[in-house]
């Protein structure tokens, strides 16, 4: 036979009573046997105890034990008088004495139970069941340990069998949970969560093929899904890994629940009575899955700490502080004692806190006067996450994500046998951080957000590519890159949930102002981990926002030359962030667009390869207006035209022309190679002639045909075979400080020669090393456009990605 068990939710006349009872007659139609445990209905428990309080405290509580009585009534023809009449007459003694014992209490939370089973009964009766109502307290014999009694197993097991040998066949039995009684007869309770200790302990007198728990809920989940919206049902649990989970904090699942289950390895399946014929999570003796995970949470705690030098190998501190504790009936979680024994710090509930210290202070009185002791002090407003199955020797994975992710751990201790890791952190981080660690260990997907500044010729190309390849990329990494939010410097999108193909329309129709500040708390209200903040503007302001992404938790990617060309201090305030946050900052598209130059630089430099000279065509724009300027008798704003249509050009494209998008180049690679050259260090070549210098872009777009003579005359004026090249130079000794040559110029060089034979919009970068003598290592390619910068940005993403998996 199978065992069922109700939850009090799934009594509930709020959709759930119904609910339960057509599963019961579902199972009776398919001629199942079974016998169904029942908690009380609703909150019955909860209300009794508080109108016991009310009465205690000879407060009015009249109005609430009507209440009680209409709900749990309802429209049951059940002869609910006897246990209506006993609650009256025992509320009325506990107001009248001002006083209850534990005796008394149990007997009035037993009535929730009785109730229970009596409504249930009548109802499967009337639908031509034949039910039985059968009380627990004549059949589970206790100790007379009132409010958490222990049953006595010879007895108990001999009743149950006895009755269920009679009242077995055709009979369905509804029995009370949570109640039985003393061998002395009074009633006792077996604690909270007794209802499934009651259907576990059937079960086990029964030798149940089953135990079915039906509560409100699809079952186990590997973390909170109200916290954690990526949280997974866990489909199946061996016995062991169960009691872990219970014993830290599942409030589903309770351990004594477990222990008569596993005696018998009598399989226990938790389902949802509101979404019954989903397949919840089985619970048995099969070792399935090693190592499975799920993370609890003791949301309001306060950490107490006490704190002096003299407890140093003193004898009997930790017992004076657990001795006073106990007296107060305070319970600790966490305990964690530095190998200097100079203070200890222990977490609480937080209603305990100012009890708890108050306590401690009275009794280590004299060791204040004696400094023994300095202080006693709370650490409020904390959280306690336990990572249940969490071995140590893994741990540093969750522990990194967490710093990754600007969470420190108030402190943290392990179990040593069972597999248990618990974190305090403060409560405003709580969120995060499970979801941050929950992302870590269940993840099969990491899932990074994106927060995109920009969405011009570059950022526009970039998202499509993103939103393209999400899904693939899902597959073949396990990542999920997810943009929560677009913005230009007007106004920006967020979704958490990540951006829709319709982006541009919702960002222009957007009113969401925006600004660092907006943008931070959208993020920080959803509590996102794994944060990249994409710069594809071109913009000398928006990088002063660089430190403060950083110090909220985002790695930066950056397509922006400006952080990286503004004066040295910036540049290495920015490092020295970077450094203290332990955030990345990859800029690979600062030069030669999506070529891995910047990265093959710094490795040969790292690597102690000393690096003499970095020459070549740096500019995608003037290698594309060079390139086809010297090879067709095309006019040169009619080139100039061409590349600025190409998206080869920065969005000024007198920054290509006056040669400062070069000089930013070269400055970048120098201080690749650890040099501090400042931009004013750097002699540029301008390409525009002064009077068209000035103004804006429109106008000097309109007046590109005054370039035409100047650059027809230099193209004329060449030696024979010979081609224009807007050349970058690093040269000088690159290993000194102050000893590099920085020099960008329009140059005249043989068609034969590298330099020359360039097409198209193609960058080329000569690097010349000690090791790689007269040869140089050379990097060639498109070194401007949209689509190849974006899919360098992209590569950049997904190296920080890939890093934080
Ligand atoms: N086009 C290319 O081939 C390459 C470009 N780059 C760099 O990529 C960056 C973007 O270039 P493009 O897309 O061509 O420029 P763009 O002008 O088309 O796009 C930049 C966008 O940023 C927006 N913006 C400006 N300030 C902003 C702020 N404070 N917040 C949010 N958005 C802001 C602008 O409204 C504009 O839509 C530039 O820094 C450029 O140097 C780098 C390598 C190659
Ligand atoms: N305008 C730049 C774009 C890449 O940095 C160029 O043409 O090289």
């Amino acid at each position: 036979m199978k065992i069922l068990k109700f939850g009090g939710k799934s009594l509930a006349y709020d959709g759930g009573f119904d609910k339960a009872i057509n599963i019961i007659l579902e199972k009776v139609h398919q001629q199942e046997k079974f016998a169904v445990v029942v908690s009380a209905i609703g909150n019955a428990t909860d209300e009794l105890e508080e109108i016991l309080e009310k009465a205690k405290k000879n407060e009015v509580y009249q109005v609430q034990l009507e209440n009680f009585k209409k709900y749990q009534q309802r429209n049951s023809a059940a002869d609910l008088n006897p246990e209506f009449e006993l609650l009256e007459k025992l509320f009325e003694g506990v107001a009248l004495l001002g006083d209850y014992s534990k005796k008394i209490k149990d007997n009035v939370l037993a009535q929730g139970e009785v109730i229970s089973g009596k409504v249930v009964t009548q109802a499967l009766k009337e639908k031509g069941i034949n039910a039985n109502f059968s009380d627990t307290r004549q059949l589970i014999k206790t100790d007379a340990k009132f409010g958490n009694a222990q049953p006595v197993d010879v007895i108990s097991r001999k009743n149950v069998q006895n009755h269920f040998a009679t009242n077995n066949g055709t009979t369905v039995n509804i029995v009370t949970g949570f109640i039985a009684s003393s061998t002395d007869g009074e009633t006792t309770t077996l604690g909270r969560n007794g209802s499934n200790f009651t259907a576990s302990l059937l079960a086990n007198y029964l030798d149940a093929e089953e135990l079915q728990s039906f509560t409100h809920v699809d079952g186990i989940f590997t973390a909170n899904p109200d916290l954690v919206p990526d949280a997974k049902k866990i489909d199946q649990l061996s016995f062991e890994e169960a009691n872990e989970i219970a014993t830290f904090g599942a409030t589903i699942l309770h351990a004594k629940t477990i222990i008569p289950l596993i005696e018998k390895k009598i399989p226990l399946r938790i389902l949802n009575t509101f979404n019954h014929t989903h397949n919840g999570t089985l619970i048995n003796a099969e070792n399935s899955r090693k190592g499975i995970k799920s993370l609890s949470v003791l949301e309001n705690v306060t950490l107490v700490n006490l704190e002096g030098r003299g407890l140093l190998g003193k004898p009997g501190i930790d017992a004076r502080i657990f001795r006073v504790l106990a007296q107060n009936n305070i319970s600790v979680s966490i305990i964690s004692q530095g190998s200097s024994e100079r203070g200890i710090g222990f977490i609480v509930n937080a209603v305990d806190a100012q009890k708890a210290k108050a306590a401690i202070e009275a009794e280590f009185e004299l060791d204040f006067y004696t400094n023994d002791v300095s202080s006693v002090y709370l650490t409020e407003n904390v959280s306690v996450i336990s990572i249940i199955g969490q071995e140590l020797a893994t741990f540093n994975k969750p522990y990194d994500a967490l710093i990754r992710n600007q969470i420190v751990p108030i402190l943290f201790n392990n179990t040593v046998t069972g597999k248990n890791v618990s974190l305090v952190v403060e409560r405003v981080q709580l969120k995060k951080a499970l979801n941050v660690i929950h992302s870590e260990i269940f993840g099969i997907t990491k899932k990074i957000n994106l927060v995109i500044f920009g969405h011009g010729t570059v950022g526009k190309t970039l998202i499509n590519q993103l939103l393209e390849s999400r899904e693939n990329i899902i597959q073949r990494k396990g990542i999920e890159l997810n943009i929560v939010a677009i913005a230009n410097s007007r106004q920006f999108i967020f979704n958490a949930k990540g951006v829709s193909k319709q982006w541009e329309s919702e960002l222009q129709t957007s009113i969401q102002k925006s600004s660092i500040e907006t943008i931070l708390s959208a993020v920080k209200e959803q509590h996102l981990g794994n944060l990249i903040a994409i710069d594809t503007t071109a913009s000398k302001d928006f990088v002063s926002n660089y430190v403060e992404l950083i110090k909220n938790g985002f790695d930066l990617v950056s397509a922006n030359k400006i952080a990286n060309t503004k004066e040295y201090s910036f540049y290495k305030n920015l490092r020295e962030n970077l450094h203290f946050y332990q955030k990345n900052y990859l800029y690979e598209t600062n030069v030669g667009a999506g070529l891995p130059l910047i990265d093959t630089i710094r490795l040969l430099h790292h690597s102690g390869e000393n690096i003499t000279r970095i020459r070549g065509v740096f500019s995608g724009t003037l290698s594309y207006l060079f390139n086809t300027f010297s090879a067709t008798d095309k006019n040169f704003s009619d080139v100039l035209n061409e590349a600025i249509e190409k998206g080869f050009t920065e969005p000024d494209p007198r920054e290509d022309l006056n040669g400062n998008d070069v000089g930013r180049k070269l400055l970048i690679l120098a201080r690749e190679l650890d040099l501090s050259n400042e931009f004013s260090e750097i002699k540029i070549q301008n390409l525009i002639p002064e009077n068209l210098r000035e103004g804006s872009v429109e106008e000097f777009l309109n007046r590109l045909e005054e370039l035409n003579p100047i650059y027809q005359n230099t193209k004329n004026n060449q030696n024979e075979n010979h081609v224009l090249r807007y050349v970058g130079d690093l040269s000088g000794d690159l290993s000194v400080e102050n000893g590099a040559n920085l020099e960008v110029s329009l140059v005249s060089v043989p068609q034969e020669s590298s330099l020359g034979q360039l097409k198209g919009s193609d960058s080329i970068f000569e690097i010349y090393t000690e090791s790689y003598g007269e040869h140089p290592i050379v990097i060639q390619g498109a070194g401007a456009g949209a689509a190849v910068t974006a899919r360098g940005v992209f590569g950049d993403i997904l190296r920080l990605a890939e890093k934080s998996k």
